[in-house]
């Protein structure tokens, strides 16, 4: 076991665990998570989308998802807000606790933590993206030793509590927190091509996998929303297994995806 590194000197990481992998994260995905988290200031980020997709065919609820977001009718939302908040969020936080890692459970509502506002109400209802992110108060709990793990919902000004992407909110938490490296871990062990794992990709290169149809699915929003985070702060934006160990030897384990052009206006 290595010695943590102060907090003050860490760089702060901003990882989002996908439903697909919630509930098999691996022992060694745990144990690797909990050795970054001593050089890391690490935020967790959730989704659940496969789950309350579940829940809603159990209940006889139709659900439909317009360019990977999914229509959340006041219905639709108890669910959501049920499944994450209530179900994913308590599991997770519980699991990284049997890991030693400090973790407290919280949505976008607890200390007005998520701002947002709706994106368009009469095609998605529910549908936030996110316009704040108190950040002095995740700092806060990261300098007391916590690690934040936040499900997905949000408040708007008025009130109204909305839906959001898992990844799209990953990407502004990392956003608002200066963090300097965001991980979108998932049930693959990163990008494939040809059954390979790729070790790294340039925007551009992105696009052209995008084209051609190798990148696909799930995975379009996933690297859509990193290549809209890329910039000078947030150099690098990784797609990493959560059927694996994550971190080996100091580095971390997945496709890195890069802005040259970021990381030369440094
Ligand atoms: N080139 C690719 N490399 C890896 N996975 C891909 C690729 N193209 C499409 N996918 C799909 O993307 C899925 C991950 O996205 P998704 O299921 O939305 O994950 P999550 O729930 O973790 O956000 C993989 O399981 C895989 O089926
Ligand atoms: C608006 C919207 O689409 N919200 C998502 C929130 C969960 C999520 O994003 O989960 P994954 O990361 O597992 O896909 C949903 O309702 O499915």
């Amino acid at each position: 076991m290595s010695k943590s590194m102060p907090v003050t000197e860490r760089d702060m990481l901003v990882i989002k665990l996908g439903g697909s992998i919630l509930y098999n994260l691996s022992p060694q995905f745990f144990e690797s998570l909990a050795e970054m988290a001593k050089e890391y200031n690490a935020v967790i980020v959730h989704g659940g989308g496969p789950e309350i997709t579940n829940m809603l065919n159990r209940l006889g609820i139709e659900t439909t998802f317009i360019n990977g977001q999914r229509k959340t009718t006041e219905q639709v939302f108890e669910v959501a807000e049920m499944i994450l908040k209530g179900k994913v969020n308590s599991y997770l936080t519980n699991r990284l606790n049997q890991h030693g890692l400090n973790a407290v459970g919280l949505c976008g509502y607890d200390a007005n933590l998520l701002k947002a506002s709706l994106i368009d109400e009469e095609s998605l209802g529910l549908v936030g993206e996110i316009e704040e992110v108190k950040d002095d108060f995740l700092a806060g709990m990261i300098s007391a030793g916590y690690l934040p793990v936040i499900a997905p919902l949000a408040l708007t000004e008025e009130g109204t509590k909305v839906n959001i992407n898992a990844d799209l909110a990953a990407a502004s938490i990392a956003k608002a927190t200066g963090a300097g490296k965001l991980l979108y871990v998932t049930d693959v062990p990163g990008i494939l091509q040809e059954g390979k794992m790729i070790p790294e990709a340039t925007t551009e290169e992105i696009h052209q996998l995008i084209e051609s149809g190798v990148i696909s699915g799930g995975m379009i929003p996933k690297v859509r929303s990193a290549l809209s985070v890329l910039s000078p702060s947030i150099k690098e934006v990784m797609i990493v297994g959560g059927q694996q160990a994550i971190f080996q030897s100091g580095s971390i384990q997945g496709t890195t995806i890069i802005d040259k052009g970021a990381v030369a206006a440094t």
